[in-house]
């Protein structure tokens, strides 16, 4: 599903890591790594966001394309916008309209069905209890899981998560990462998941890789 092969990304002169990697479909690969290590900047590299300075990447025998739907992205946590119109049901709709990952690309076409798919991910999640809230009015836990339900959208092949435990108590981490394991299993998704939390993804993750150990010295 994901190839790297001598893959080296740099900002100027600094190399954050050179990585050759093959990641199976329907793998569970943790990614960890220090503060500033790349594990964001390797997830821009998987959804063609960033482009490597040298070496190859493909998903799924290609390379990455921005907007792709066989890709879903659960960005690193931002706070929520106060008296923000917007509800859970609403945030996940994005996920299939065309304004993910915060950036309006140009489809933004409804499809058809795309409501019944909403309420369908909300159903897997868990999330149909609170689906008309307000996000700001969400605790941590459900807010996650709705950002999980906005990835799972598009019903993608890869899921790329950024450290979706972050403030979340002991209890909703293993929630939110063992939903992700069940869509996995469930679906044969594979997953590529950075965390500073190994504890509650180290039962479920196939291998873990330290991007920081994967620096070109
Ligand atoms: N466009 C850019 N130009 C220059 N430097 C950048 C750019 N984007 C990221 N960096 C730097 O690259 C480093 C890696 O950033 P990245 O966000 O990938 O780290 P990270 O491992 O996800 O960190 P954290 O655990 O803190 O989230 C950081 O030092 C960051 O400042």
């Amino acid at each position: 599903m994901i190839s790297l092969r001598d893959a080296v990304l740099s900002y100027g002169d600094r190399t954050l890591w050179r990585l050759d990697l093959d990641v199976e479909a329907g793998e569970f690969l943790v990614v960890v790594g220090s503060n500033g290590s790349g594990k964001t900047s390797l997830l821009k590299v998987l959804l063609g966001l960033r482009r490597l300075s040298s070496g190859t990447v493909t998903v799924n025998g290609r390379p990455p394309r921005r907007g792709s739907d066989i890709v879903g992205y659960v960005p690193q946590h931002r706070a929520v916008v106060p008296h923000t119109p917007l509800r859970a049901r609403d945030l996940v709709r994005l996920g299939i309209d065309g304004h993910r990952w915060g950036l309006p690309l140009p489809r933004s076409r409804p499809r058809s069905g795309a409501r019944h798919r909403v309420e369908a991910v909300l159903r897997d999640v868990g999330a149909e209890t609170f689906a008309d809230v307000p996000l700001d009015l969400l605790s941590g836990g459900e807010l996650q899981r709705v950002r999980v339900a906005q990835a799972l959208a598009t019903d993608p092949r890869l899921l790329l998560c950024d450290e979706p435990l972050l403030s979340l108590d002991a209890e909703h981490q293993r929630i939110v990462a063992e939903l992700v394991d069940r869509r996995r299993r469930e679906h044969g998704t594979t997953v590529v998941f950075v965390t500073h939390e190994l504890d509650p993804v180290l039962p479920l993750a196939d291998r873990v890789l330290d991007v920081g150990a994967a620096v070109v010295s």
